[in-house]
């Protein structure tokens, strides 16, 4: 007999505070966690190290298919290793993301990686946080939030989120690489970024990590009790 889990979709633009307020959603309810932009981003690293082209859709749906990765939680962070190597450094890297992007825009590739990413559903439930987890991944999603925020914003907390790792990053070209990246997902043929017709928009430019994730919250127990 299967055992139905609910799901909590979180979809929106990079930066927009999705893997925050997943994280501290799956801790405080105690449920797992799906962070689908890694597995892109894993995707995309294994096609560079065997020197895959990132738009050769034939090639990277059977890297997509026989992924070897392996997820290791270590309390608040998370062990990515690919092929036996710790890819945790390189995979959280802008130009990473950028790769993820392109490799993402194909859609063979999307439905090789569907299961994958569905196989993280089980009791006693899912936060799940990607662009496409209400609209795609999980329709059936008994909650969908979409966050969103101003892309000057999202690059300002980019900025200030690898300054605190000691790099030295320039505000224009974060800018540009989030609108050059918002322009990828929002405009692609298949599974584009954009809200669940029922999901909740949330606008957090202005808004601090403890007001998204209190209104997230009440919004959360208010899906699930009616349900
Ligand atoms: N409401 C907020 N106000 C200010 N800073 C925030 C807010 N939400 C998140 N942040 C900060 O912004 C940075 C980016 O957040 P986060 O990594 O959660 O975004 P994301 O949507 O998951 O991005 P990506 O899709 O690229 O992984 C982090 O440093 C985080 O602490
Ligand atoms: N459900 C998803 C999740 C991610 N992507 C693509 O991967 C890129 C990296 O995602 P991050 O959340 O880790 O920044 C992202 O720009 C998307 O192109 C996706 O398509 N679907």
């Amino acid at each position: 007999m299967s055992t139905h889990a609910p799901v909590i979709t979180v979809d929106g633009p990079s930066g927009a505070g999705k893997g925050t307020l997943c994280m501290l959603l799956a801790e405080k309810l105690g449920w797992k966690l799906l962070d689908s932009g890694a597995i892109y981003r894993v995707l995309a690293l294994a096609a560079i190290h065997h020197g895959v082209d990132l738009e050769s859709e034939d090639a990277l749906v059977p890297l997509a298919a026989h992924l070897d990765v392996e997820f290791i939680a270590e309390g608040e962070l998370v062990k990515v290793i690919l092929e036996g190597e710790d890819v945790s450094g390189e995979l959280r890297k802008e130009e990473t993301g950028m790769a993820a992007s392109k490799v993402a825009a194909l859609p063979r590739v999307r439905e090789a990686l569907l299961r994958r990413q569905r196989a993280f559903s089980e009791a006693p439930g899912l936060v799940a946080d990607g662009r496409d987890m209400g609209t795609v991944v999980f329709p059936q999603a008994e909650v969908k939030i979409f966050l969103d925020a101003s892309a000057e914003e999202r690059a300002e907390r980019r900025m200030k989120q690898l300054q605190q790792k000691g790099l030295d990053v320039n505000f224009d070209h974060l800018l540009k690489e989030i609108q050059e990246r918002d322009h990828r997902d929002r405009n692609r043929a298949v599974a584009p970024l954009r809200p669940a017709a029922d999901a909740l928009v949330l606008d957090s430019t202005e808004m601090s990590i403890e007001q998204v994730t209190e209104q997230a919250l009440a919004y959360i127990e208010q899906k699930l009790s009616a349900e």
